[in-house]
């Protein structure tokens, strides 16, 4: 029986903008405001310090801004973040000794030395929160100058962009085409799951970077496996961050694919940063479409494959120090005998 009506999505999307020290995130911020968009944004900046100064370099008044301002959003975030998030949405209600507030929608600015995953978790585990907002996407300001240099001494640059969904590279003024393309390459090989735009003055059309519902579980995977494979052997760098592209047309046993999941999950889960894909399951009609970041996952039936389509199964692990021959192995064996 076809349904006559479909549920509509009514939660506030929001947006977690991060990115290197310096890079851009408040001229990010301050395009965000002065554009055209017509819609009304809560801001969240969190600041390391007693007094965040952030907030009096972004431009648009008329703005709601709020401020953590205790230290870094990981270490509060299951507090302070989840405290905030619940009292704008009682001001947007009505419910509050607070003036009412108006918005459409919420950006979250981290401190260039945040780790997202304590903030993208929080959508998934906080049940309350999830009944109200979704998490739309995670947006990282790169600083194309300085970048090299950040990726090689930072643990946290290197995680911010494997976090990411989409990765600005910004400044692109300050260097020349050459070094331009060679950032470029080693950003998509820890991440080739993200949307990369060049940007100056973090200058971007804003629906390259807003209501992209990048987590939606539903969405097709957008990744580029040929880059992957003629990059593989051709890595410059030693970076922590890296991704493992997989794919296989045999369909997979969901009972191997269950345990694999378990182990890889309990043993590598904390490496494991984001993940995601479908998969071709043994007897399933649909895709099976499933993501995760660290040890929470979810995975949903998704449509029929279509009679024009190949079944297969594809999907990325993007992580820090993966052991691949270990992944590759153990998916090998997830093929239906
Ligand atoms: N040359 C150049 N400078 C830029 C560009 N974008 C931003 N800047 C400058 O870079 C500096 C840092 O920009 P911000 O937007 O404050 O960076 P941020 O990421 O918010 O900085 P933190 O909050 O300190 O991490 C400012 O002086 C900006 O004017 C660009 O595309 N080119």
């Amino acid at each position: 029986m076809p349904k006559l009506s479909q549920e509509i999505d009514s939660r506030i999307p929001v947006t977690v903008l991060t990115g290197f020290l310096g890079a851009g995130k408040t001229t990010l911020l301050n395009h965000v405001m002065t554009a055209n968009h017509g819609e009304k944004i809560a801001v969240i900046i969190n600041e390391y310090g007693e007094v965040g100064i952030d907030n009096q370099l972004v431009v648009g008044a008329d703005e709601e801004i709020f401020e953590m301002n205790n230290g870094c959003i990981c270490c509060t975030v299951r507090g302070d973040l989840i405290r905030i998030l619940n009292e704008l949405m009682e001001a947007k209600n009505g419910n509050s000794h607070r003036k009412q507030v108006h918005f459409d929608r919420v950006l979250i600015e981290t401190t260039g030395l945040a780790d997202p995953a304590p903030v993208a978790q929080t959508f998934f585990v906080d049940e309350n929160i999830a009944e109200q907002y979704k998490l739309d996407a995670i947006v990282t300001v790169v600083d194309a100058k300085h970048a090299e240099d950040q990726l090689d001494k930072g643990h946290e640059a290197q995680e911010q962009v494997a976090f990411s969904d989409v990765l600005l590279v910004n400044k692109v003024d300050l260097i020349s085409e050459e070094e331009l393309h060679k950032l470029e390459k080693r950003l998509k090989i820890m991440n080739p799951a993200a949307k990369l735009y060049r940007t100056e003055q973090s200058s971007v059309d804003l629906k390259k970077i807003l209501g992209i519902n990048a987590f939606e579980l539903d969405k097709k995977l957008e990744l580029d496996p040929d880059f992957l494979n003629s990059h593989e052997d051709d890595h410059e760098h030693d970076d922590e961050v890296k991704s493992i592209f997989f794919r296989e047309d045999r369909p997979l046993d969901l009972d191997k694919m269950e345990r694999f999941l378990k182990e890889w999950l309990t043993e590598h889960g904390a490496d494991t940063l984001r993940y995601k894909g479908v998969l071709h399951i043994n007897g399933v009609k649909q895709r099976i479409i499933f993501q995760g970041v660290h040890m929470l996952f979810a995975s949903a039936p998704d449509r029929n494959w279509k009679s024009d389509e190949i079944p297969r199964s594809e999907f990325v692990i993007i992580g820090r120090n993966l052991d691949e021959a270990w992944f590759k192995s153990q998916f090998a064996a997830c093929v239906a005998s």
